[in-house]
């Protein structure tokens, strides 16, 4: 799916300067260091296909958000026509049935973000997450990684993410840096020195049973 002509303004900058953008079937990760415009692209994905309509359902986890006097349970449904039932099976996975009645500005920093999680896998064909594991403990990190995995032959992912880890299960890398993609590929083709440029780090490649990681090397 080619999305064309984003851009996106901040004040009188021009970041993200009418870019394509090939968005593969699966999951597609967005890399790039803070303040590289990653969000800024979600951000103007999600208003390109509002501004273009479409029949694309799309749920969004931001990687900050406000956090509203309202019931769990509210939360799960605002803004759609679903019951709570249509949850289940993440609050359940997630291990949300104890938190339903209480005030979602009362949930911990990973509980928030697991209850948004849990919305946007159930609301989007297309799924955009910002940071989706960073706040989250190791068993969490893992169970929205798996389940990502388990979903993507059929929904796609728009994933912004520091954690490298999250490569092993990228169809699409699309590397940004002050405001431009610089690079967007399979991950089969990414190198270390293009991490390289990216971070202005030495980055290694590690081959770990048939898994590739990359890590910082001081
Ligand atoms: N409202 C704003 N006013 C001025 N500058 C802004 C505004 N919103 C974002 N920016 C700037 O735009 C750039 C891109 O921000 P963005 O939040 O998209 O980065 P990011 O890649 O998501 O960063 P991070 O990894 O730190 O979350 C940054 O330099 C940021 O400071």
């Amino acid at each position: 799916m080619l999305i064309q002509g984003i851009r996106a303004r901040i004040g009188n900058k021009l970041i993200l300067p009418d870019h394509n953008l090939e968005i593969s079937k699966g999951v597609n990760l967005v890399l790039g260091q803070n303040g590289a415009g990653k969000t800024t692209l979600l951000r103007s994905i999600i208003r390109a296909f509002y501004e273009r309509g479409g029949l694309i359902t799309r749920g969004y986890v931001p990687a900050e958000f406000s956090a509203p006097e309202i019931q769990v349970r509210e939360v799960l449904v605002s803004g759609t026509r679903n019951n709570l039932a249509s949850y289940a099976e993440y609050i359940q996975y997630f291990g949300l049935t104890n938190l339903l009645d209480r005030s979602f500005s009362s949930l911990s920093t990973g509980e928030k973000k697991l209850v948004l999680i849990a919305k946007a896998l159930v609301e989007g064909d297309l799924v955009m997450m910002d940071e989706p594991t960073s706040g989250l403990d190791v068993k969490n990190q893992s169970k929205v990684m798996r389940t990502v995995t388990k979903l993507k032959s059929r929904k796609d992912f728009i994933i912004a993410v520091h954690d490298l880890n999250w490569l092993n299960q990228a169809d699409r890398v699309i590397l940004l840096k002050n405001g431009e993609i610089i690079w967007q590929s399979g991950p089969q083709e990414l190198r270390e020195d293009i991490l390289e440029k990216l971070y202005e780090i030495r980055v290694k490649r590690v081959e770990i049973d048939e898994k590739t990681i990359f890590i910082f090397d001081l």
